[in-house]
């Protein structure tokens, strides 16, 4: 009932608890609040806000055109409904170190357990299309410092992803990443590796959590989780997958009300009103007023 019993510093605690130990961490994105609740009503143990989807769901391109004021806005939406630590893609940090460091207060505030911040100059894109720049190396070395040094709570998370994997290679890719740490990220998100071999590389040379992006259509092969666990990594992440899910048997949904002239056959497939009432916590508001919740509803709906 109104969805949260813990605190921002616990969920923090909790994902750093979780990111100390050997078991890969599984992280599907959320595509709107509910769906983080769902995320944690199905027993995963962290959520995601990915920048693309966000940037989506406003009809948008994930090219850097939203504001950490909206991304915070909507972080905050969804972490006063799950009790799930959370993790925020902040893209470039919205422009110089300065703006990075707000943007790390802001995503504190807002109740997350931490956020990635990005090497790609602006205007950023989807770090699995060609054509990618990233900043000098000093230059993303100043981002990561003013981040560490806007953060207030110790266990908020602040991981650094490199891009540079397909600009200047994995060497290069590599050092970035250990000049990062050094810096003081606490995690490293290495983008678009092409395989095994290269997230072993990673795994072999950067001694801090790191996190593999498992998102569809992209240029790195999808492993499962059994293969990221062995390889060692942290953190498995489903950015895109829930809304690419969620668009699709919508898109779907409206072509067969279209054709069909009716919804009858898409019934199986969506979800009954008593499961959302459910994933709603609907009946525990009766405890408030009894009357809020004095009704039943037929079998299979
Ligand atoms: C992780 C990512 O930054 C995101 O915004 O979700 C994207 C995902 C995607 O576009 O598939 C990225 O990898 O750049
Ligand atoms: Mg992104």
């Amino acid at each position: 009932m109104l969805h949260t019993r813990t605190t921002p510093a616990e969920r923090r605690h909790t994902l750093r608890e979780r990111l100390a130990g050997d078991r890969l961490l599984v992280m599907p994105g959320a595509l709107n609040p509910i769906s983080a609740r769902l995320i944690q009503d199905t027993g995963f143990e962290a959520a995601y806000l990915s920048g693309a989807v966000l940037a989506a769901d406003l009809g948008l391109p994930d090219i850097g055109l939203t504001t950490s004021t909206e991304i915070a806005a909507r972080a905050q939406q969804t972490t006063r409904v799950t009790d799930l630590p959370v993790l925020i893609d902040a893209d470039t940090g919205f422009g110089e170190p300065m703006n990075a460091a707000r943007t790390v207060q802001l995503m504190e505030d807002a109740g997350l357990a931490g956020l990635h911040l990005e090497d790609q100059v602006n205007p950023k894109r989807c770090g699995h299309l060609d054509g990618k720049s990233v900043v000098p190396r000093e230059e993303m070395i100043r981002r990561v410092r003013a981040a560490v040094d806007a953060r207030r709570d110790p266990d908020f998370l602040l991981m650094a992803r490199t891009d540079a994997r397909a600009v200047e290679g994995l060497a290069a890719a590599i050092g970035r990443a250990k000049a990062y740490v050094d810096a003081g990220a606490d995690a490293i998100f290495p983008e678009a590796l092409a395989d095994e071999r290269e997230f072993e590389a990673f795994r072999k040379a950067v001694p801090v959590p790191l996190l593999a992006n498992m998102t569809e259509f992209g240029k790195s092969r999808r492993l499962d989780t059994r293969t990221l666990q062995d390889l060692g990594y942290d953190i498995a992440l489903y950015p895109v997958t829930l809304l690419r899910l969620a668009m699709g048997a919508v898109e779907d949904g409206l072509r067969t009300l279209a054709a069909e002239g009716t919804q009858e056959s898409l019934l199986p497939r969506i979800q009954t009103r008593s499961r959302l009432y459910e994933l709603l916590g609907y009946a525990d508001y009766a405890a408030f007023d009894s009357a809020v919740f004095d009704f039943t509803l037929p079998p299979g709906t």
